[in-house]
């Protein structure tokens, strides 16, 4: 029996002839905060779609493994079920729809109906900002406000394993550590999994347990926050620079 959560193993994603991921082994433990972190281009967004059963069959090769059962292949909504989220980048809320009826949309799914209220309340003290604006249409909150939503929502699925996909981008550094003091809190209070990409590894280690570096399709480095450093390891492996990272010859 182990502890991990997710595991993935050979893992190769192409879009057509363009080859987005090649041959990545990843574990993700329970309770962990994992972060990916890379480039623009890096293959990020598609290995969490690639988890999530987001991508097209025939695009995704190897094996993802989550609670020992194999994913790879399974329609979007059975991952879903299993309690997996995706927050995609880009903060998709429903524009015209009140914040209390994007919220709603994250319960549709669930099975346990009477806890719905309580669960609702939870996520607005997570996020009192949202409590304030509860009837006020989705569009017009600002951006940290939408990623609250969208976070709180995927919430309310149930989730156990949330995949984020660039949480901090366009957003100001205070808003960013409200919204990763959230993240925190529910892996502390709720034992939620989470698998977050960013693209800058500066703010991550400020608070993920595990930072895997992703490069031109190919994970460089997977380290720990204790064995990060001053970070010059990571920062080789995520630009590619020092004989240390053995492919980095390939890439430049
Ligand atoms: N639907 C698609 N069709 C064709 N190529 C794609 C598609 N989606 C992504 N790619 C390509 O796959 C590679 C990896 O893209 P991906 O979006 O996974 O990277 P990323 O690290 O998330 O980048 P970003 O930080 O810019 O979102 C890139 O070269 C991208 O152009």
């Amino acid at each position: 029996m182990t502890d991990y959560l997710l595991r993935i193993s050979s893992l190769s994603v192409n879009y057509g002839a363009t080859p987005a991921l090649q041959d990545i082994d990843l574990v993700v433990r329970q309770g962990e905060v994992a972060c990916v972190v890379g480039q623009n281009g890096a293959g990020k967004s598609s290995l969490l779609s690639a988890v999530a059963g987001a991508l097209p069959n025939q695009a995704c090769q190897g094996q993802v493994e989550y609670q020992g059962k194999s994913i790879l292949g399974r329609k979007a909504e059975d991952i879903a079920r299993m309690g997996i989220s995706l927050v995609p980048e880009g903060r998709h809320v429903f524009s015209d729809m009140t914040v209390k009826e994007n919220l709603l949309i994250g319960t549709y799914m669930r099975r346990d109906r009477r806890n719905v209220k309580q669960e609702i309340e939870t996520v607005l003290e997570l996020f009192p900002r949202l409590r304030e604006r509860l009837a006020f249409p989705a569009g017009l909150l600002s951006g940290g406000e939408q990623q609250m939503l969208v976070i709180g929502r995927s919430v309310l699925t149930n989730t156990k394993f949330m995949l984020i996909d660039e949480p901090s981008l366009g957003l100001a550094p205070l808003v960013i550590d409200n919204v990763y003091q959230a993240l925190l809190a529910l892996r502390n209070e709720r034992g939620l999994t989470l698998l977050i990409n960013e693209q800058s590894s500066n703010r991550v280690m400020k608070y993920a347990d595990t930072i895997h570096v992703l490069r031109g399709g190919r994970k460089r480095l997977t380290t720990t926050v204790q064995e990060v450093g001053n970070g010059e390891t990571l920062k080789a492996a995520y630009f590619g620079l020092t004989k240390t990272d053995e492919t980095a010859a390939e890439v430049m």
